[in-house]
């Protein structure tokens, strides 16, 4: 098993991140901007919000940083991290620090429902899972964690494994929610001979970025979902305050299991299967691996072709944004978004993704660079309101 792969969730974005495509499209005031984020980089230094002495181990520039209390009172955070030089601090330290020194009007956590809408409870066949008690309506944010321990994902490598192993061991150890931690599942087929904090990393934890850089995070509720192949939730992590969030992906009824996805949406059967085995080490019993074959081989139908559209649709994209014959260009975005909207249709179809917003909106885009902007405007709009009727939807409940 492998740190879960979290970033390639096509319900977090379109199959094309055509976002910044070059071309007029991006020089047309209606559509959306390429700009990125507003940066952190005029805060104030903070004070140091570390509670222990960093532990450094090896010939390495890595450390164990630890705060007790990064969250609240007992809500901390271990780190695992390096810079390029022993004076530098990484993103993820220099994240945390800037946490620590946020108030509160710039950081806004979201909430979570008071009580919780869900308990752990044991599932046959999957260890311990998560259980709706309540009604959760698709697009509620019903649980918000925070990362307990983050990892630079390559410091394994970078290190004796006695020091790896130890720093571990550190990071896991002075956590103020150790003894938690440490009962949270283990998947090593050997686990006698993989330490605890070692194995629970492998089995649990996120593989995300932090300032462009890649960590593996464990989230210590979050840890206790199950992955379904198509999941009643997704997760949504915020680098400027370590929260990961949890959004319903549809209506989940009391007593149904809660699920997230650990791998790459819009695998068919037999990849997916490959992947959970060989990455995280289980066989999947979820509803969509045990459901009857006629259903599964018109799952697999929908998911092959939704693949060969996409690459489809990629190659027509490169060719028309890199050719130089205006009309050759033209005739391939054409083509490209006639194949994409053929993949939006199979993609509602698989109900694949929690609202269409962002597929319609992808397709919207297309469509103007294309050359056709007022159906192009029309799709951006139907967009637009898909994604507005799903973050709509969670609100209107009463958790
Ligand atoms: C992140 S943990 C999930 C919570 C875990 N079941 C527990 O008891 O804490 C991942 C582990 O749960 C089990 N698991 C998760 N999803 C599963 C599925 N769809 N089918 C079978 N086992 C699953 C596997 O043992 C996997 O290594």
């Amino acid at each position: 098993g492998r740190p879960q792969d979290s970033g390639e969730y096509i319900g977090q974005k379109p199959l094309l991140q055509m976002d910044c495509l070059p071309g007029p499209l991006t020089h047309d005031a209606y559509l959306p901007s390429c700009l990125s984020m507003t940066s952190n980089a005029n805060r104030t230094t903070p004070s140091s919000p570390w509670t222990h002495a960093p532990y450094c181990a090896g010939a390495s520039h890595y450390c164990v940083h630890t705060s007790n209390d990064l969250y609240g009172p007992d809500r901390g955070v271990s780190i695992i991290d390096g810079g390029t030089s022993k004076d530098e601090k990484s993103p993820a330290v220099l994240a945390a620090e800037r946490i620590a020194a946020a108030d509160a009007a710039t950081l806004t956590v979201r909430k979570e429902p008071a009580p919780p809408p869900w308990e752990v409870r044991n599932i046959p066949g999957k260890g311990k899972g998560m259980v709706a008690t309540r009604k959760i309506l698709r697009g509620q944010v019903f649980m918000v964690d925070r990362a307990a321990v983050v990892a630079d994902m390559n410091f394994p490598q970078r290190m004796e494994s006695a020091d790896g192993r130890a720093m571990l061991h550190e990071a896991f150890h002075r956590h103020p929610a150790a003894e938690q931690l440490l009962t949270l599942a283990r998947s090593s087929l050997d686990p006698e001979n993989v330490p605890a904090p070692e194995d629970i990393m492998r089995t649990n934890s996120f593989t995300l970025e932090i300032g462009g850089k890649s960590y593996m995070i464990l989230f210590p509720r979050i840890a206790r979902i199950n992955h379904a192949c198509r999941p009643s939730a997704l997760t949504r992590f915020n680098e400027t305050d370590f929260s990961n969030t949890v959004t319903a992906f549809h209506d989940i009824l009391p007593g149904e299991e809660i699920s997230i996805s650990y791998s790459s949406f819009g695998l068919t059967s037999e990849q997916r299967q490959k992947t959970l085995l060989s990455k995280w080490g289980f066989d999947c019993t979820c509803s969509l691996c045990t459901s009857p074959p006629a259903e599964l081989t018109a799952s697999d139908a929908r998911r092959t072709k939704i693949q060969q559209l996409g690459g489809k649709a990629i190659k027509l994209v490169e060719q028309g944004t890199s050719s130089n014959d205006k009309e050759v260009a033209k005739k391939k975005l054409r083509r490209a978004a006639e194949v994409y909207a053929e993949l939006v249709e199979t993609v509602e179809e698989e109900a694949l993704v929690p609202h269409m917003g962002d597929h319609y909106e992808a397709l919207g885009r297309l469509v103007a660079v294309a050359g056709d902007l007022e159906k192009g405007k029309e799709w951006l709009r139907r967009g637009k309101q898909e994604r507005e009727e799903y973050e709509k939807a969670g609100k209107e409940d009463e958790l």
